[in-house]
């Protein structure tokens, strides 16, 4: 794993109420960057590890926006990275065997103490945890997107998880500001396994003609008051992500046809049109 950056935020003005004080988040992009936020807003020293150095800046800016001062240095070395960590959050991109080297590596370079999470949208927390020797000290954490306003987290228990480290990410969850559900390792958590399947028929429908992309959105947010309709917040998510969502379950599960892959996805993400972080997806956006 290739270190660029590391940041580190406290505030003294609060305080928080676990043992969890010293968290690093690795991947810096969408999900990652608003993780480090909330965890720094709430009195851990973060430490933000991303490959990609352009990111890692975008990752600076966009928190050094909100919280007003960010310190930070760079430096490049794994064990330092992790070294005095009491919880690993990982956010990088949703494939398998990606998120398997960088914990394999992890397992190496952190302390015995050290708790592992992933905030994996889709993909099975156990068989993230499988290449570790920690599965006790290993649990999902599932966040929402934009991380500083959504109320929510998803705590996933696997059968080894002990009960000291859920009770460990139950408490952090809190220390962060978030109100907290368990759930068990099973597709997609709660929230994806009924959100996954609306976005898609919502996408199917465009595809068919039924209505356009504005319509649908514009009938979800006035006529079920949901705040961004199904169309946009795909965009929102990103479609790099949504289709490796897409194509994971739809291995996993090729019976079932809610889990078909939309092809206009696939196209878009082909097309380098990864919805608002690339300025288009199924809408247009001002970058
Ligand atoms: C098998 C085939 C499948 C095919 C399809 C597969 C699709 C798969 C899709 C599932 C993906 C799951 C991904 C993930 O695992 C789970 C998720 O995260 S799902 C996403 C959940 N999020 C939502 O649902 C967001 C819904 N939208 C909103 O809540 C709002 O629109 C908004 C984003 C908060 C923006 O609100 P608006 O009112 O529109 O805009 P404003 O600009 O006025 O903002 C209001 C308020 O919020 C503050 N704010 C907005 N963004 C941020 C930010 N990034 N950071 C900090 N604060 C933010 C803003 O400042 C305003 O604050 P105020 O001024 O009111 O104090
Ligand atoms: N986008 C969402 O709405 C959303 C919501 C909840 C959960 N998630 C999940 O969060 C994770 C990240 O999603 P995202 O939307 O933030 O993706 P993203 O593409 O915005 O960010 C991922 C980042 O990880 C970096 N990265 C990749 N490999 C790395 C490594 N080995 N070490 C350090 N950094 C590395 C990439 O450079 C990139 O910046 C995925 O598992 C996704 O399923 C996404």
């Amino acid at each position: 794993m290739a270190t660029f950056g590391i940041l580190r935020r406290s505030l003294s003005t609060t305080t928080t109420r676990n043992a969890i004080k010293n968290v690093t988040v690795i991947g810096g992009g969408l999900m990652g960057s608003g993780i480090a936020q909330v965890a720094a807003q709430t009195g851990h020293n973060v430490t933000l590890v991303e490959v990609n150095a352009d990111i890692l800046k975008k990752a600076e800016s966009s928190i050094a926006n909100s919280l007003g001062r960010v310190a930070k240095k760079l430096y490049k070395d794994d064990a330092k990275a992790v070294k005095d960590s009491d919880l690993i959050v990982e956010a990088i991109v949703e494939k398998l065997e990606i998120k398997h080297k960088l914990f394999k590596s992890l397992d190496e370079a952190a302390p015995t103490k050290t708790i592992f999470a992933s905030n994996t949208s889709s993909l099975s927390i156990g068989e993230i945890a499988s290449v570790t020797n920690r599965k006790d000290r290993f649990g999902g954490l599932h966040f929402f997107n934009p991380v500083p306003v959504m109320k929510l987290l998803e705590v996933v228990r696997i059968p080894e998880t002990s009960e000291e480290t859920y009770q460990a990410l139950m408490a952090w969850g809190k220390a962060v500001g978030k109100t907290c559900i368990t759930c068990k390792d099973t597709p997609g958590f709660v929230v994806n396994r009924l959100l996954v399947p609306y976005i898609a028929e919502a996408i199917r429908m465009m595809e068919r003609g039924d209505a356009s992309a504005r319509d649908i959105d514009i009938a979800m947010k006035l006529g079920a008051g949901y705040p961004m309709g199904p169309i946009e917040l795909a965009d929102y998510v990103g479609h790099d992500t949504t289709l490796s969502i897409s194509e994971g379950w739809h291995k996993k599960f090729p019976e079932n046809p809610l889990f078909n892959i939309c092809e206009s996805q696939r196209k878009l993400v082909q097309q380098g049109k990864l919805g608002v972080k690339s300025g288009e997806g199924y809408y247009k956006y001002n970058k």
